[in-house]
């Protein structure tokens, strides 16, 4: 079974996969797929360099995630501009990787932060989202990336808001309490499934 695992930024989806993984399922991350792509000579590495400049590599030409992170929060049309560049690869990446997996895996989860944003949704059995308050979410993200408020509301801001992802999901999960809280639900919804 493939199942889909979203959220906003900062929602919990990590700390949700460490749970499910402890449980037994195999746990594929959009985030880490995208980061292996874009090493110095990978597919993606020439593209977003071309599209970027080199203004945006560190020394042994890595990309700067922070500088590209930075460029586009702020930038709604360089965000759209990368996300043209890089979601189709990454899109069929993860793709090739679940279906390799669910030949040996009952159970296989793919951590995708904009799944929904990339039309995804049909790929999977189950598409799951990690829902927490605004207020929540700001504060978390704050804290986690040592960020103020500003920057935080952009970050959330450049991905589809979480009430209107609510309407795509087949279960949610809600963060807004403790970590105990948020492990006794994952258990619950991993009891139903197997
Ligand atoms: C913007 C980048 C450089 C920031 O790197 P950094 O190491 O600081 O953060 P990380 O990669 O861990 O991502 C943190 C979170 O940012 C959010 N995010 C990342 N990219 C995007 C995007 N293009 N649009 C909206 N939100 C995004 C996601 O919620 C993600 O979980 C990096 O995320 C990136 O290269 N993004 C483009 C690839 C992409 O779209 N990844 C998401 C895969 S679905
Ligand atoms: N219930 C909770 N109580 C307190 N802190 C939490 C809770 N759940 C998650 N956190 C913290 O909030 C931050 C975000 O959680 P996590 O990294 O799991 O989110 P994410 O959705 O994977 O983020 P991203 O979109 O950036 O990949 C982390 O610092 C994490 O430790």
């Amino acid at each position: 079974m493939k199942i889909g695992l979203t959220g906003g930024i900062a929602s919990g989806k990590s700390t949700v996969s460490r749970f499910l993984q402890s449980l037994g399922a195999k746990v594929v991350d959009a985030d880490e797929i995208a980061h292996e792509l874009m090493k110095p000579k990978q597919k993606l590495w020439q593209k977003v360099v071309g599209h970027f400049g080199e203004e945006i590599l560190k020394a042994e030409q890595e990309i700067d995630r922070d500088k590209l992170g930075t460029i586009i929060f702020n930038n709604p049309q360089q965000r759209e501009k990368l996300d043209q560049l890089t979601h189709p690869i990454i899109i069929s990446e993860i793709k090739a990787r679940v279906e390799k997996l669910e030949q040996s895996y009952e159970i296989v989860i793919a951590e995708i932060p904009l799944l929904i944003e990339v039309g995804m949704i049909d790929f999977f059995a189950e598409v799951w989202l990690v829902y927490l308050k605004r207020t929540v979410q700001i504060k978390r993200l704050m804290q986690r990336d040592d960020i103020n408020r500003e920057a935080a509301v952009k970050k959330i801001e450049s991905q589809m808001p979480l009430d209107e992802k609510k309407e795509y999901a087949d279960r949610i999960i809600v963060n807004n309490g403790s970590q105990e809280e948020l492990e006794k639900q994952v258990q619950k919804l991993w009891r139903k499934i197997i």
